[in-house]
């Protein structure tokens, strides 16, 4: 323990996953210590006898130590276009992309020592807990094969279908795509989804089965599944153990006999496609991209197409994987370009980087080209009000990293001064901890700034007509115009499709039906899975859907979404009243037919939560919009127990 540790300059996450298994752990976490060293306690003893903790400790070294540890192959060496290979990983959660992308790096000599860093390139804390990809890294691979050097460019997606639209212009600064399926599980709701992006930007497709070091693994029938249900010719594919380093060298043989090349077009006026940035506080924004056409050097003056904004060249260079700066980068490659940019926003995903003299501009930009929008916005109150101006600081630092989070003050009578948050998308991640969908976020702003926050219930943006005026789009349900100012309320739908074992098609199509689901198609899969499709208003997946989900097929089902259109409905607002005053940050839009038993059930949870106070305090009542004005939906008052 150093001494500059102060108490307070630790924080803690006790994560014990039974109490009576001795592999129950406890991790601490040093804030300010200098090199960020990570320490695990656990119990020493026998399983059920109280025991002294023992502490192991070990220091992380920072990515540049780690590579100078160990011989490295991470030196740039510049090939042909015809020996460079660009692919991507695609798979469902928790099928082992992560590891094969760490298993590949390895073997190649990219990165020396495995021991050091397990998943490289999920280098955030929270992804590192959860084991989920978040950001994408990218990674560059010298490789020589039958005597000849090549360059592996691989493009790390991320896992989660709220990312497609980044996971697409992944995809498409690729050629090839590696489709890792769990030889144990077989194709999922999410092998699907990005099997379909992958065919869309043209990508050849190299079946990877992992897993088949776990008993339970039937490459056969997975492969057969695959053939059957994407259509795929599986005679090429590869059988890997990720985790046992089996069949890597073999991957890596199929990728460079099976992937295109990408075009030589060195000549043609610049075209880079951005598929990633991130902000560096101290160099500014980093720009990941794959190089089209043309040819891009140090010092030039640059210009993104479709924000229009103009820039110095200051540094280019490759990710081998960290940064190594060069002079000239040509078509095919992909690289990264620090160019003192300020903002995430002005170097947005799937723009279009060109030279800034118009006779070296490139005609048109590269098209698909599309701005994240946030689909999902929940209230971010401080428990402490003083901490008010550090989450305001926290939320502008979370934005210069992420374009699409938006936020805007927000006060309520019952919570304060907080803010209002938009949010890429569900976030599976959050949920899968049976959290809200800004649990990502939210952590990191507690974790990173110290803050202790209040998230209110997730809401998605609706679209309103007014009796006057044109139609808009609104996030907060408090501002929602009285009935009699209002033509209609559309919401948007999504189009669900799950995947799950036979035996769960009942109680599915039951919570589809239940959260007002449309059911459209229902397929059979190779030997007793079936697939399910329904349209469904993104409303009512923003809170447990996921989670029940899960719970009623026993973990077996995956799911899958995306956007489809606004469609109007018969929605009210939902205010909820504590001792007769309506407390703005609990409102919420929902279905008519579901507000009555919505209302009662909330109302009888504030009746549990609320405190007991020396008087009558309050009395709840929901109450929903009618045309006439509003009723109290909680027919029979529920008074809080007096002292
Ligand atoms: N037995 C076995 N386990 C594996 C293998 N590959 C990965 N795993 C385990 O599967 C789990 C998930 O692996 P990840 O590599 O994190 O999966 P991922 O697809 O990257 O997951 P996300 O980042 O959440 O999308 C981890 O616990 C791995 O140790 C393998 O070949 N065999």
């Amino acid at each position: 323990f150093s001494p500059q540790l102060s108490p307070s300059s630790l924080s803690y996450l006790a994560s014990s996953s039974s109490s009576s298994s001795s592999s129950s752990r406890l991790h601490v976490s040093f804030k300010n210590a200098p090199w960020g060293f990570e320490s695990r306690l656990r119990p020493g003893g026998r399983q059920g006898r109280a025991a002294p903790l023992r502490l192991e400790m070990q220091q992380k070294l920072s990515r540049e130590e780690r590579l100078q540890t160990g011989v490295s192959n991470a030196q740039y060496k510049k090939v042909p276009a015809k020996r460079i290979r660009n692919f991507s990983i695609i798979a469902h959660i928790d099928h082992g992309k992560s590891t094969l992308a760490d298993r590949l790096l390895e073997f190649t000599r990219t990165v020396p020592d495995r021991e050091l860093q397990q998943q490289f390139l999920d280098n955030m804390d929270i992804e590192r807990e959860r084991g989920i990809t978040i950001k994408l890294q990218t990674a560059r691979m010298n490789y020589n094969y039958n005597g000849e050097d090549y360059v592996l460019n691989l493009i790390d997606t991320p896992g989660h279908v709220d990312f497609s639209y980044e996971v697409s212009r992944s995809l498409i600064a690729c050629e090839s795509a590696l489709l890792v399926v769990d030889a144990s599980q077989g194709i999922e709701a999410q092998t699907l989804a990005n099997v379909y992006l992958a065919l869309d930007a043209d990508l050849t497709i190299i079946p990877v089965l992992n897993k088949i070091d776990l008993p339970g693994a039937d490459p056969e029938k997975v492969k057969r599944e695959i053939e059957e249900v994407i259509g795929l010719d599986t005679t090429d594919s590869v059988l890997c153990s990720a985790k046992a380093g089996i069949g890597i060298e073999d991957i890596l043989k199929t990728l460079i006999e099976k992937t295109p090349p990408p075009l030589a077009r060195e000549e043609e006026p610049l075209r880079c496609l951005i598929f990633d940035s991130y902000y560096d506080p101290y160099r500014g924004v980093v720009t990941y991209f794959r190089i089209k056409s043309g040819r891009i050097q140090k010092g030039d003056k640059i210009r993104f197409m479709n924000t229009g904004k103009s820039f110095l060249a200051e540094e280019i260079g490759v990710l081998a994987p960290t940064q190594q700066p060069t002079d000239t980068l040509e078509a095919g490659e992909v690289g990264y370009l620090i160019a003192g940019i300020k903002t995430v926003e002005d170097a947005r995903v799937g723009d279009t980087i060109t030279h800034e003299a118009e006779n070296r501009r490139a005609p048109d930009a590269l098209p698909g080209y599309a701005e994240a929008k946030p689909m999902v916005w929940s209230g971010l109150f401080p428990t402490d009000a003083a901490d008010y101006d550090t989450l305001r600081d926290a939320l502008s630092k979370l934005k210069l990293n992420d374009a699409a989070l938006q936020f805007e003050p927000e006060n309520s009578a019952a919570m304060g001064f907080g803010f209002r948050c938009g949010f890429l998308g569900l976030a599976a991640h959050g949920r899968r901890a049976g959290r809200g969908p800004s649990l990502s976020a939210c952590t990191r702003l507690e974790r990173e700034f110290d803050l202790d926050l209040i998230c209110t219930a997730p809401s998605v943006v609706y679209q309103v007509k007014p009796m006057k005026g044109e139609a808009y789009f609104l996030s907060n349900p408090s501002e929602l115009p009285e009935p009699t100012k209002r033509e209609w309320i559309a919401e948007p739908y999504a189009r669900l499709e799950m995947i799950t074992p036979d035996e769960y098609v009942g109680p599915l199509m039951e919570l589809a039906q239940n959260r007002r689901g449309v059911y459209k198609d229902m397929k059979y899969l190779v030997e007793g899975r079936t697939t399910i499709v329904y349209e469904m208003p993104l409303a009512e997946m923003v809170t447990d859907f996921f989670d029940h989900l899960k719970s009623r097929s026993k973990g077996y089902a995956s799911m899958e979404y995306s956007l489809i259109e606004y469609r109007q409905n018969d929605l009210v607002r939902l205010d909820v009243a504590v001792n007769g005053e309506p407390v703005d940050a609990l409102s919420f839009i929902l279905h008519r037919d579901n507000a009555h038993g919505i209302g009662k059930e909330l109302c009888l949870k504030l009746k549990e939560i609320i405190p007991r106070q020396m008087f009558k305090v309050c009395w709840l009542s929901a109450m929903v919009e009618t045309s006439r004005g509003r009723r109290n939906c909680s027919r029979n008052r529920l008074r809080a127990r007096s002292a």
